[in-house]
């Protein structure tokens, strides 16, 4: 049993990789394509069988519902979903015309079809694409490694390497997620953030708030260094995270650190300790900022709760801040002794 888990795991790692190789070029002009269908107010149409059925209309329901940003709902439709036509085209016009059919009907030029197959066989899929380019809307093909007969009826082809059915969806499911990803940004304008999406930028905190405000998440916030991360870090980022439903941490940038730290630190650089806290289960989003201390962006953040040490329980300059945009400050008493400053002069010693 261990053997067949362990195989299919690495199977499906391994196609992603090689996917992760000979694609990416083809999702970010699948997206790109997808961005400006949408953006020019025209729509796009998903279809599938069986299980790439489900993945049609996951995939729509990220943009007629959200994937990850604030945004107006966009017109993506899987036509897989009215059993009537289903039943009805199929039974008087055969099962070739079921997608074909509604793409027949809907269809505009400047449109966009994805039709997922992992064969690349399907007769109802292949159909939808050719009658999707007689009417000018673009093709986007989703299938595997072996030639299929929806290769030569698409625009754009994204071919999954490998010839196992499973494998190929659940590759096909990750490719589309990214495609959802990368139209956001292309529609939000932000496609040049940096990829990772826990890092917020500075100035984004207001939108950022904004939106988990509408999604009534409570928000709670910390802040400092971290330079040399030490297991007291996580143990107070884990207590902090659950006093709420987001955890922001607001770090010092290098030149931060610097001035209130001396000229010898941060020891690591600003990205790094990022990264480190980002790789932080209880860690959802990091904003490095460049004052000397968060104050600025507690307002801009204006956290349910925001935690620091109960060390500093005696004065803490940002509560007023804190207060005053309704939020609590939380202590939390310090149970795992430890602390940078410590375990760094422990390290000289050495
Ligand atoms: O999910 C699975 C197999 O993993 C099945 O439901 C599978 O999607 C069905 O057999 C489809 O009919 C296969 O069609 P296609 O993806 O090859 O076009
Ligand atoms: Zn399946």
């Amino acid at each position: 049993m261990d053997v067949v888990v362990g195989e299919a795991l690495r199977q499906a790692a391994r196609v992603k990789t090689l996917a992760r190789d000979a694609l990416g070029p083809q999702v970010v002009e699948a997206s790109r394509r997808l961005a400006e269908c949408l953006d020019g107010e025209r729509r796009a149409y998903v279809v599938g069988n069986g299980g790439s059925a489900a993945d049609a209309q996951h995939f729509a329901a990220e943009f007629t519902g959200r994937f990850h940003r604030a945004r107006r709902p966009l017109p993506v439709l899987a036509l897989s979903t009215d059993t009537s036509v289903l039943t009805g085209v199929g039974n008087d016009f055969g099962f070739d015309a079921v997608f074909a059919r509604q793409v027949e009907a809907f269809g505009r030029q400047g449109d966009i079809l994805f039709a997922i197959s992992a064969s690349g066989n399907s007769s109802n899929v292949v159909e939808a694409a050719r009658i999707a380019q007689k009417k000018g809307v673009f093709v986007v093909g989703l299938t595997g490694r072996h030639p299929a007969a929806l290769d030569r009826h698409c625009d754009l082809l994204l071919k999954v390497p490998s010839v196992v059915t499973a494998r190929i969806q659940e590759c096909q499911m990750t490719l589309l997620h990214i495609v959802c990803d990368l139209t956001e940004r292309l529609l939000l304008g932000s496609a040049d953030e940096p990829a990772d999406e826990s890092t917020i930028l500075p100035g984004k905190l207001l939108a950022m708030r904004e939106e988990w405000r509408q999604q009534r998440l409570t928000v709670v916030s910390t802040n400092g260094c971290f330079d040399v991360l030490h297991a007291g870090h996580l143990d107070s980022l884990s207590r902090a995270a659950a006093l709420g439903d987001v955890l922001v941490v607001l770090l010092n940038s290098d030149a931060s650190v610097r001035r209130v730290k001396g000229p010898g630190r941060p020891f690591s650089s600003q990205g790094g300790r990022a990264v480190l806290l980002q790789a932080l289960e209880p860690v959802d989003y990091v904003c490095i900022f460049d004052q000397d201390d968060p104050a600025a962006a507690l307002a801009e953040l204006q956290p349910d709760v925001h935690c620091k040490g109960s060390e500093y329980a005696a004065a803490l300059p940002e509560r007023e801040i804190v207060e005053r945009f309704g939020g609590r400050v939380e202590f939390l008493p310090r149970i795992i002794d430890l602390s940078s400053t410590q375990l760094i002069e422990r390290l000289d010693v050495v």
